[in-house]
């Protein structure tokens, strides 16, 4: 059983207050791309995973856990307990969506486990309540199962879809390194504090809603927006460069692709992310630089 399921990029990303229980209240708007990870779900005597990259993908397969600590793994396990069978699977993972990059491929990993799982042990993915197991996995997995175009509140787990027009075509330029996605939120909350701000409440853009409903790029680019980006930059001060080369080689808008360190820039059309990347490429400031589409369909059984 093979589940493709994509990456995502925040469209925009309004963090609101830490909370008590550790975690942001989130404006966050998901837009899933065409870069897609594979999760392929075989029967074993044990629960196991392996990873390997997908063809021609410069991904850092070995920052990835093959223990408990996988994200697939751990939502197979999940599984297993609510539907009261035995974990007893083999996980083989194929990435294309960078490991610790923030497209949330971790996230990507485990909904493609739940749902490759739940059909290979036969239960109802409706039945079997895959949104809510993959929100006690992370608050980026509701997402993944979803796809689409999506506002997700709380702490981005409550997901509304969102309307939107045509495609939009994205250039991602990928980064050597992760960065850990809470040391992003902590040194948010530190530049916060350091500048005497208060946390704002979020609220949803109505000019990104809009150029959403539109498909309108233009309108798009100039609307996106990432309060984890300051603390992105700080942390990783080279992403800056690579901002700028993008927006000087006329993408319509630019910025860090949630917690970093993959960066993504909007293109116009098709041949425009072609030119885009290819230029982009040049300027060698980046690991790796993928074109994709969205919005795309989320995981799928392929
Ligand atoms: C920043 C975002 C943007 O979509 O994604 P990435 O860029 O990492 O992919 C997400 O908010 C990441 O979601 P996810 O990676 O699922 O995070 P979780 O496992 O739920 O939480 C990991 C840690 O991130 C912080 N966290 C996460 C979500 C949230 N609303 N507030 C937080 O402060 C907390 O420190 C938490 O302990
Ligand atoms: N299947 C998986 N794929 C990638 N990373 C995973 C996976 N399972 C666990 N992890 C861990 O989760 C961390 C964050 O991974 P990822 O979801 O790729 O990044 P991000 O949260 O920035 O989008 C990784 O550094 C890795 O240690």
């Amino acid at each position: 059983m093979t589940v493709r399921v994509p990456a995502k990029v925040n469209l925009q990303l309004g963090v609101g207050p830490l909370r008590d229980d550790g975690y942001h209240d989130l404006v966050n708007v998901f837009h899933a791309v065409s870069l897609f990870d594979e999760v392929t779900a075989v029967p074993a005597r044990e629960p196991r995973v392996t990873v390997e990259a997908a063809p021609d993908a410069q991904v850092a397969i070995q920052d990835v856990p093959v223990d408990g600590g996988n994200l697939a793994l751990r939502a197979a396990r999940l599984l297993a307990g609510r539907l009261g069978v035995e974990p007893d699977v083999e996980l083989r993972i194929r990435k294309a969506i960078p490991v610790a990059g923030g497209m949330a491929g971790g996230s990507a990993d485990a909904a493609a486990a739940l749902l490759a799982c739940a059909r290979l042990w036969d239960a109802d993915p409706d039945a079997a309540g895959l949104p809510e197991l993959a929100a006690e996995i992370g608050s980026d997995v509701p997402f993944a199962l979803l796809g689409g175009t999506a506002v997700g509140l709380g702490r981005g787990e409550r997901l509304t879809p969102v309307e939107t027009s045509g495609t939009f075509h994205w250039v991602f330029a990928t980064a050597d390194g992760g960065l850990s996605t809470p040391a992003v939120y902590a040194e948010c909350d530190r530049l916060r504090e350091a500048g005497g701000e208060a946390a704002p409440w979020p609220r949803a853009s109505e000019e990104l809603m809009k150029s959403l409903a539109g498909g309108d790029a233009r309108a798009l680019g100039a609307a996106l927006a990432n309060d984890l980006q300051p603390a992105a930059l700080m942390l990783r001060p080279s992403l800056r460069r690579t901002l700028d080369a993008g927006r000087e080689l006329g993408a319509l808008g630019a910025l860090v692709s949630g917690s970093g360190p993959t960066t993504a820039f909007l293109a116009g059309s098709a041949g425009h992310a072609a030119d885009l990347a290819a230029a982009l490429a040049q300027e060698g400031v980046a690991r790796q630089v993928v074109r994709a589409h969205g919005p795309v369909p989320g995981a799928t059984v392929v």
